[in-house]
């Protein structure tokens, strides 16, 4: 519960970032809330996981990746009408496999370069954490 007595969603989100300052969207499928959004890849933390885990698992099931580390990037928290969603954002900057929409999902590549995504609408909660990811210069 949080200080509105709102039950909070702990959700764990991966920036995956490549060499030549990449990082990738995803498109959320039809059925979800916000189906048709782009979103960075993630979802929701299980009881007793750890960040790193739910990561790990999302992605594996999401993207079909493998990944071996991920740095916290940020903590953020955003009210939706739906949920009030803790969003735990990790860089991850090393994987094995190449990223497919497991779940009918398209995908694009970014250039953190530039100033806005190629693709829209983004869902709400992503733009603070992009904001972060170009403060760091990574
Ligand atoms: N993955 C992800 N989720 C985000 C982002 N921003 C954001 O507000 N969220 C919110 O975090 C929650 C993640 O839930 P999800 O629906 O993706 O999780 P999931 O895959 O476990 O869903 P499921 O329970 O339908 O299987 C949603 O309420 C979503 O709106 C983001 O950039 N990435």
């Amino acid at each position: 519960m949080n200080e509105l007595n709102r039950p909070v969603t702990e959700v764990a989100a991966g920036i995956l970032l490549d060499v030549e300052g990449r990082y990738l969207l995803g498109q959320r499928p039809e059925g979800k809330p916000y189906a048709g959004y782009w979103e960075v890849p993630g979802g929701k933390i299980e009881s007793g996981e750890s960040v790193f885990a739910a990561l790990k698992r999302e992605l594996q099931e999401e993207l079909g990746i493998d990944i071996e580390s991920s740095e916290e990037l940020v903590v953020l928290e955003h009210d939706y009408p739906h949920a009030y969603v803790r969003l735990h954002v990790s860089i991850i900057r090393e994987w094995s496999g190449v990223p497919k929409g497991c779940e009918g999902q398209l995908l694009s590549w970014q250039l953190l370069g530039d100033a806005m995504p190629t693709v829209e609408p983004l869902l709400p909660a992503a733009w603070p954490m992009l904001e972060k990811l170009r403060l760091l210069k990574v």
